[in-house]
């Protein structure tokens, strides 16, 4: 493909992104409790919260200098410059807004099994694989201005419950994510010429797609179907905390 058809090619993949997922369409459709929201947001916090570290496992595996002072970006605009700035925590007075306390969430107690092993997937990939396999697999970003205005344009009517400061994450995204997506291409666009370099980072763009779904599919189980792991035995959240090496 030219580097046109090969961008198309993973445009064309935004058809499998979360956003269509009936989890996300009740949540921007107004149809989603305030338990399903909150169990959302706790569990998101969880891929969140993993987000600058496959940013640095990239930058570690980057033996390009011009790469990784671009990259580098990414990690500053979740961790900030400073304590009480940044990404990561803008979600969590997004926590707060929709009535989490921020030790609960920190505590990962709400974050399902399914959830857990999905987000690892894509923390332990970005550690193994090649820099660019890594750098490709953060396209889904492509999409992601997209789903950050559609909780802006849908949720503070829906939801008037949720205090206005929680939706500053969303809104700092939108560009943040425009410049990532524009570096991201142009690096996948510049190394990969061949068939089978573009096919492999279509996969690779596919299984990120799979991780994004799959949470969404654990979070479905547990709070629209009434079904946490354990449900059958016990109404304790008894799934493991996480296990740090
Ligand atoms: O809210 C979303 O639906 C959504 C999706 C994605 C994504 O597509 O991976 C990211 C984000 N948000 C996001 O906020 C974010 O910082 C982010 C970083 C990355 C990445 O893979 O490097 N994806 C995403």
């Amino acid at each position: 493909m030219t580097p046109a058809e090969f961008e198309q090619a993973l445009r064309d993949k935004g058809a499998c992104y979360h956003i269509y997922h009936p989890f996300h369409r009740a949540m921007y459709e107004g149809r989603a409790s305030r338990e399903q929201i909150q169990g959302w947001v706790a569990n998101r916090f969880y891929y969140q919260s993993r987000i600058p570290r496959k940013d640095a496992a990239i930058l570690a595996n980057c033996p390009h200098p011009e790469v990784r002072r671009k990259w580098l970006q990414r990690l500053l605009d979740q961790d900030g410059q400073e304590d009480g700035e940044g990404g990561l925590e803008a979600w969590l007075q997004l926590a707060e807004a929709v009535g989490l306390s921020r030790e609960e969430v920190l505590s990962e107690e709400w974050v399902l099994p399914g959830v857990r092993f999905a987000v690892d997937a894509y923390l332990n990939f970005t550690r193994r694989a090649h820099w660019l396999d890594a750098a490709g697999s953060s396209l889904t970003e492509l999409f992601a201005p997209q789903i950050h205005q559609s909780r802006l344009s849908s949720w503070p009517q829906h939801y008037p419950w949720i205090a206005e400061s929680g939706y500053r994450y969303f809104r700092s995204r939108l560009g943040q994510a425009q410049r990532d997506v524009s570096h991201g291409l142009q690096l996948v666009l510049e190394h990969c010429r061949t068939q089978e370099s573009q096919q492999r980072l279509l996969n690779i763009l596919q299984f990120k797609l799979d991780i994004l779904w799959s949470m969404l599919d654990a979070m479905s189980m547990a709070y629209e179907l009434g079904r946490p792991p354990y449900h059958t035995v016990s109404a304790e959240r008894l799934w493991h905390r996480g296990i740090e090496p």
